[in-house]
């Protein structure tokens, strides 16, 4: 049960540091400290003390801080001993809370108390660990509008407008012998189809939350020899990936997470995609093709001199890839046109013509062009598809309704209500709790 015990971690980062702080929540936690510190401890004032081991010997000295429950990160009566940044010192003080009768804080568990105390909505939580991993300021900023509930309240908005339908095509179901036109048909009609319009956009902005997160999965596929590995190499600013005039040098899958204004790439160079080849390299073929089904764009490389072949070698493989940028390389030796397709780019890996305008490219693909992504909040892959699987049962609903199938018009809008309640864990089933508080770091 949570909250019955009294859990301890070290909070600070691993390794040495001036400061080192161990955190303590639950209804010994106070107790707890005041023995380790010799005094009496109020709320929210800031005590300096000696902690001490059970002989009363001194293990350091620093500032201890009690938030009582409820008004505290957890709910719990949490405290705080702060003193210095010693990984030996830490871990006896926290020794001494374990002795004491706390026991010691799974990863995530101060967070998953907060949550099931009502302290933050699993979003919030979630973002907690985001604003720790943040890479860069932009995704830090991002992680911290989720924090402050830019993204939960969007969700719930979104969730009390669907209940409200809910209720009116429940209430709908009790006068079936009467026309729906009859029982505000129209307002029905209209209410959902601002429902679908208030989703898309949610959607559009949580996909862009998601990538500011997590970064833009790229595969470089081509025909061998087209550059791919050159490109990689071009891209990453080193000399990660063999390159060789031998088609078929690359077989295994090569990653390289690279930053390109602001852009998190994570860059995936793949074999060369041709009919026959022998066992290895099909083998690789076989790797690059899976890995393409996990894409979120593909970088189609093709040597300049032989676009149409190069398009019909891969037109297969990327069908089912949700965006494709083409990249021709080699251009120092084929004559590129006046004018290039939207998605299309002229580059030489060797000489490095044509890179910024990949670079703008990659930006454009990554959503983080459009206006408003400074004010955009981070997501999750979990998130996102929460909305998907909520958007479907919505256009489900809006279908049923229109051929009077009432009864699964309201069932689908139950469906999708649920879904949005999973995002912010409102409905939140124990497995998708665990799961998600694993992933965090101890001590938070
Ligand atoms: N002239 C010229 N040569 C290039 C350019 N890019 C790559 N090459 C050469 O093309 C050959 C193949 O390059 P790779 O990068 O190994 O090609 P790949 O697509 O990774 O090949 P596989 O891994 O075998 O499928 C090498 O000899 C490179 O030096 C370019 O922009 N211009
Ligand atoms: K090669
Ligand atoms: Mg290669």
């Amino acid at each position: 049960m949570p909250g019955t015990d009294t859990i301890a971690a070290i909070a600070t980062a691993a390794g040495a540091g001036g400061i080192g702080v161990v955190r303590l929540s639950g209804p010994r936690a106070k107790a707890i400290a005041e023995t380790i510190c010799g005094r009496r401890l109020r709320p929210r004032h800031v005590h300096y003390a000696r902690f001490t081991d059970d002989a009363g010997e001194t293990l350091d000295d620093g500032i201890a801080l009690y938030f009582a429950a409820p008004a505290s990160y957890t709910g719990e009566d949490v405290v705080e001993l702060q003193g210095h940044g010693s990984p030996a010192v830490l871990r006896e003080v926290l020794s001494r809370c374990l002795a004491l009768g706390a026991r010691i804080a799974r990863p995530g568990e101060f967070s998953e108390r907060a949550f099931l105390n009502g302290k933050l909505d699993l979003v919030q939580a979630e973002a907690v660990a985001d604003l720790i991993a943040a890479g860069d300021a932009r995704a830090a900023r991002a992680a911290r509008r989720s924090l402050d509930g830019v993204f939960s309240r969007r969700v719930d908005a979104l969730a009390d407008l669907l209940l409200r339908l809910r209720v009116h095509v429940e209430a709908a179901i009790d006068f079936a012998d009467e026309p729906l036109d009859t029982l505000g048909g129209d307002a029905l009609r209209s209410g959902l189809a601002r429902a679908q319009d208030d989703l898309d956009a949610l959607l559009v902005e949580a996909e862009r939350g998601r990538k500011l997160r997590d970064g833009l999965h790229a595969v470089i596929v081509g025909p061998p020899n087209a550059g791919k590995s050159s490109l990689l190499n071009a891209l990453a600013g080193s000399e990660r990936a063999i390159v060789s005039d031998v088609a078929g040098t690359t077989r295994d899958l090569l990653r390289e997470t690279v930053r390109v204004d602001g852009v998190e790439l994570t860059l995936v160079d793949t074999a060369g995609l041709r009919a026959g080849g022998d066992a290895i390299e099909r083998e690789g073929m076989r790797r690059a093709e899976a890995e393409l089904g996990r894409a979120d764009l593909a970088i189609v490389v093709l040597d300049g001199r032989e676009v149409e072949a190069g398009r019909a070698a891969v037109a297969e493989a990327i069908a089912d890839v949700p965006q494709r940028l083409w990249v021709f390389n080699k251009s120092d030796l084929a004559a590129a046109p006046a004018a290039a397709g939207e998605n299309e780019v002229w580059v030489s890996a060797r000489t490095g013509a044509g890179l910024d305008a990949l670079h703008a490219r990659l930006r454009a693909l990554a959503g983080l062009e459009a206006d408003g992504v400074d004010g955009s909040f981070s997501a999750r892959t979990r998130q996102v598809d929460a909305l998907r699987r909520a958007r479907q049962e919505l256009v489900a609903a809006r279908q049923l309704l229109d051929r009077d199938r009432l009864e699964l018009a309201a069932e689908s809008l139950r469906l999708g209500h649920d879904q949005l309640g999973e995002i912010t864990g409102r409905v939140a089933p124990d497995d998708l709790l665990g799961h998600i508080f694993s992933t965090f770091c101890i001590g938070k």
